[in-house]
């Protein structure tokens, strides 16, 4: 077992157990040299069992092909060492993500832009549909995807002050159906439509009130803090049972995207490299 200090982490260090990701990389197929280890940081607390999963990719969390993968890497590595439950955050003090990086949508290669949704699309799968409690502690800001992975989760606690929501439409990108199903499973299906077709970013005020949200911390570690009282709730509650619940609860959904990944796949390609959204992505990046 890999023991290491984990220097910015917001729970306590000494019950913290870094799981070694190398071994379980070892079979798999590697193309880059990037070390997905560190680009997302997976530690157990010992004394509740539960993963902190947190995002490392400074300086604002964008997600490109690589952090995406990382990202699901280390959701397997949950699921394998059967975690009580899980909390997701990131390691940058006043942000959460800023989304996808846009490096990666600009003028994008088709097939590269291909296996990024695809990844996105496991990554879905595997959080939305994980059977251990899941929680995201919202330190920051957190526009677009990074959001949609909070709203993959059971339940969010986010620092005062942060801003929330869905951007998509602002940058003339149309939003795709798992993105749709998700924020309905936690807001209203009226309260969806009007954030994602004006792009709101939610206050964390405003975010409470509609319920995107479901508490305000003072601050990152008092957010964390939050998680954890969250998934403290199932301590009791004998976790097979609660999983196969969750899971029938979420169903019909996933039975849908599942069988839609192609079409969303060839939407997601179409929106991305459509005219609009990259005169979008070229003002951004100040071309
Ligand atoms: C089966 C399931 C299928 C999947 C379902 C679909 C799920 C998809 C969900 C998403 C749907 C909607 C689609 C969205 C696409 C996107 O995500 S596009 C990205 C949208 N994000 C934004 O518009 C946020 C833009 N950024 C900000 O507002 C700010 O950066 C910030 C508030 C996050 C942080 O502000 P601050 O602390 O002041 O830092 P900055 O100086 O702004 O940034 C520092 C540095 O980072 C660069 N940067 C910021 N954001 C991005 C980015 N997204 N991509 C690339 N680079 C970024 C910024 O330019 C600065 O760079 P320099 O230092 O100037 O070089």
């Amino acid at each position: 077992m890999l023991l290491r200090q984990f220097t910015r982490a917001p729970n306590n260090m000494n019950l913290i157990r870094r799981i070694a990701t190398n071994a379980i990389l070892k079979n798999q197929t590697v193309t880059t040299n990037i070390d997905y280890n560190q680009l997302v940081l997976v530690d157990v607390n010992d004394k509740n069992g539960y993963a902190t999963v947190t995002l490392n990719r400074p300086p604002v969390n964008s997600f490109n092909l690589e952090l995406m993968m990382a990202l699901s890497r280390a959701l397997d590595q949950v699921e394998r060492n059967n975690s009580r439950g899980m909390i997701l955050t990131s390691i940058i003090p006043n942000i959460f993500s800023t989304g996808f990086d846009i490096r990666e949508l600009y003028q994008a290669d088709e097939r590269r832009l291909r296996e990024f949704w695809s990844v996105l699309q496991d990554c879905w799968f595997k959080l939305y549909g994980s059977t251990y409690p899941t929680a995201a502690s919202i330190n920051g800001h957190n526009p677009a995807a990074g959001c949609f992975f909070a709203l993959c989760c059971e339940y969010r606690a986010m620092v005062r002050n942060s801003k929330l929501g869905i951007s998509g439409a602002r940058l003339g990108i149309s939003i795709p159906l798992p993105m749709i199903y998700t924020m309905r499973s936690v807001i209203s299906t009226r309260q969806t439509e009007l954030a994602l077709t004006t792009g709101t970013l939610f206050t964390s005020d405003d975010a409470l009130k509609v319920g995107l949200i479901d508490d305000i911390a003072t601050d990152r570690s008092d957010a964390f803090a939050k998680c954890e009282a969250f998934l403290d709730r199932f301590k009791d509650i004998p976790p097979v049972s609660r999983g196969y619940t969750k899971r029938s609860v979420r169903q019909k959904d996933m039975e849908e995207i599942a069988a839609n990944r192609q079409r969303d796949t060839d939407e997601f390609v179409r929106a991305v490299l459509n005219p609009e959204a990259q005169s979008s992505f070229a003002a951004f990046l100040g071309k």
